[in-house]
């Protein structure tokens, strides 16, 4: 079975709403936005890092760090990941409705 994002933020939103002090996630939610903030930029940097010395193993474990503290960020400021996907699926709708004007055009 594939975890994906949509599982990953379903576990945070649970983590939010819990009260267990060993939650490193609910720990973040209770130091809040500023917090979470902060640890996301540190874990992008790292990732940026990672990429130009070449060390993919680094990049790829940087890079689930990153995926992870945006979903914690999204959920915090009550940004559902449905929302982010939604723009994503409107700006692709987008630049292949461009595509297809601009092969008209062409034709
Ligand atoms: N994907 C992650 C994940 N990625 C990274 N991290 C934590 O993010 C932290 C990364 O920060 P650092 O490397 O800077 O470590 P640190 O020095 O301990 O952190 P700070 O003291 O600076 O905050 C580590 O403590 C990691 O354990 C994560 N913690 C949790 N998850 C997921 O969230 C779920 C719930 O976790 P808990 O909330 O801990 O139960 C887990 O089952 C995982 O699926």
């Amino acid at each position: 079975m594939t975890f994906t994002l949509d599982d990953l933020a379903a576990l945070i939103k649970s983590r939010r709403a819990d009260d267990a002090s060993t939650s490193y996630t609910k720990s973040l939610f209770d130091a809040g936005v500023p917090r979470i903030s902060k640890k996301f930029g540190e874990e992008a940097f790292e990732a940026v890092i990672a990429a130009m010395e070449g060390d993919n193993k680094s990049l790829t474990s940087e890079a689930a760090d990153v995926l992870y503290h945006l979903l914690v960020l999204l959920e915090a400021r009550d940004v559902a990941l449905s929302e982010v996907l939604a723009e994503l699926g409107r700006r692709t709708a987008q630049s292949g409705l461009a595509e297809k004007a601009s092969r008209g055009a062409a034709q």
